[in-house]
């Protein structure tokens, strides 16, 4: 491991710019917690600042996240240039790189919310792996996608890949990567009883992407106990 020396490590996590991502990742793991997304140390969140991937440890609870705890990993060389002392990077790092490297985010979220998980359950009931619903304006506040302008309209529909759950969540590398190609618009997956990742070109995008898809899936759920369709 070609860590920095200590001073050089230090730099890459202080600033007194709440934007800088080792202040940020803490700033949004704490909003994430508020809407239940990041509770009980599950789902998290990086961001990658030019060469430099930032990463929170693993198994904390995500809401107290401090810039010294913070892992920064060299994005070519995959190193870490700075590594909290025992802490371990958090175990949606491979899915998170996938992100930068398929897609060049600057922004992955994982959560586990509860409605993402609901509606990969109701999939799961109707025999489908793929979530998929229409006429709704929060629609709008979905990126169209990378071979796409700007955001879907009000008549477009919105699909979202499931993939299966697996024992450890670094095991979903290949499967996420595997929707990520056949699913070249995309910009989230959900993963079947367990939640979702959502990337964005930056923290904005990411942020309010994620937002989107969660007001739709609370929607989602309680259209279902309505009796109300998704889909004509
Ligand atoms: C409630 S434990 C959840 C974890 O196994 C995992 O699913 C998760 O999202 C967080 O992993 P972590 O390694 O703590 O960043
Ligand atoms: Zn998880």
């Amino acid at each position: 491991m070609s860590t920095l020396s200590n001073p050089e490590a230090e730099a890459l996590v202080t600033s007194t710019d709440p934007h800088h991502p080792a202040n940020h990742i803490g700033e949004l793991c704490r909003n994430f917690y508020s809407h239940g997304w990041v509770t009980g140390t599950g789902g998290g969140a990086s961001i990658r600042h030019g060469d430099h991937i930032y990463l929170a440890p693993s198994g904390v609870q995500k809401e107290l996240l401090r810039p010294t705890d913070m892992f920064v990993m060299d994005y070519k060389t995959k190193e870490y240039l700075r590594k909290p002392p025992v802490l371990k990077p958090s175990a949606c790092t491979p899915l998170f790189m996938a992100a930068y490297t398929e897609r060049n985010a600057g922004c992955c979220i994982h959560t586990h919310s509860q409605w993402a998980v609901l509606v990969t359950l109701l999939c799961e009931q109707a025999g489908s792996d793929v979530f998929e619903i229409e006429r709704l304006e929060q629609i709008k506040g979905i990126p169209a996608g990378p071979t796409k302008q700007g955001n879907l309209g009000y008549f477009d529909k919105l699909r979202i890949p499931i993939i299966e759950n697996t024992a450890h969540e670094e095991d979903l590398k290949d499967s996420l990567e595997q929707a990520i190609k056949t699913w070249p618009d995309t910009g989230s997956v959900l993963v079947r009883r367990h939640g979702i990742y959502v990337w964005g070109k930056d923290v904005a995008q990411a942020k309010t992407q994620c937002e989107s898809l969660d007001y739709i899936f609370q929607l989602a759920v309680e259209m279902h106990k309505l009796g109300l369709k998704w889909t004509q």
